[in-house]
């Protein structure tokens, strides 16, 4: 099981503290969409380059003309890109395609997916690399989450990794761990902590503890 730590709210020069304050107790940085949309891909070029001892998550959201967003995200150092699970399947094929040959990996976000279970089961045939449950900030605002709909993946996915992303804290990471995703994705729940570093250091150590259970 990865941690990843998601980073949606800073610029490059801050996205760059944080990481540096957490880097030895996460596996991937996260350049969350408001930060590419702001900053563009440079963000993701400018932490792969300051950090090349960890992967670097490009969140694209990708909705359409995916082969060419991953290839560019790819060129600018991604390891992983994101695509959404409502784009149309030739577009999620298109991804899966161009991450083969740039040697990345695709991670498609169910987020706003109604019916998870059959939408995952078609994500895993198309040969995606991650799927990932995920309450985005204006359904958690109104006190949603997505740990059920990660028990529900998990009883389709058969090859690609799980993973669960929104309002993940310290204090609700045991219960996400129990379902044993793959990947788990925190952003608040440690750039929000007044100590990050230690936030994500018992992240880190429950995420162990559970891996070797
Ligand atoms: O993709 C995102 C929002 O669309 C976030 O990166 C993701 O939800 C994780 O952040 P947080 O833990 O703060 O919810």
């Amino acid at each position: 099981m990865e941690l990843q730590l998601a980073l949606d709210l800073v610029n490059i020069q801050e996205a760059k503290e944080l990481v540096n304050e957490v880097k030895d107790h996460i596996d991937i940085v996260e350049i969350g969409t408001p930060v590419v949309k702001i900053e563009g891909l440079r963000a993701v070029k400018e932490i792969k380059e300051a950090f090349p001892q960890l992967k670097v998550l490009a969140d694209l959201k990708t909705m359409d003309a995916a082969a060419y967003e991953v290839l560019k995200a790819s060129e600018a150092g991604a390891d992983i890109i994101t695509i959404l699970a409502a784009a149309e399947d030739e577009s999620i094929k298109g991804a899966v395609d161009e991450a083969k040959k740039q040697g990345k990996k695709i991670l498609v976000d169910l987020i706003a997916v109604k019916d998870i279970a059959t939408r995952a089961k078609e994500l895993d045939e198309m040969g995606v690399d991650y799927i990932c449950v995920h309450t985005g900030y204006d359904l958690q605002a109104v006190g949603q989450n997505s740990f059920k709909d990660l028990q529900t993946i998990k009883g389709v996915v058969k090859n690609a990794k799980t993973a669960i992303a929104g309002g993940i804290k310290l204090d609700t990471l045991p219960e996400v761990i129990k379902s044993q995703p793959d990947l788990v994705i925190v952003g608040g729940g440690i750039t929000g902590a007044d100590d990050k570093k230690s936030a994500a250091a018992k992240m880190e150590e429950l995420i162990k503890q559970e891996s070797f259970a």
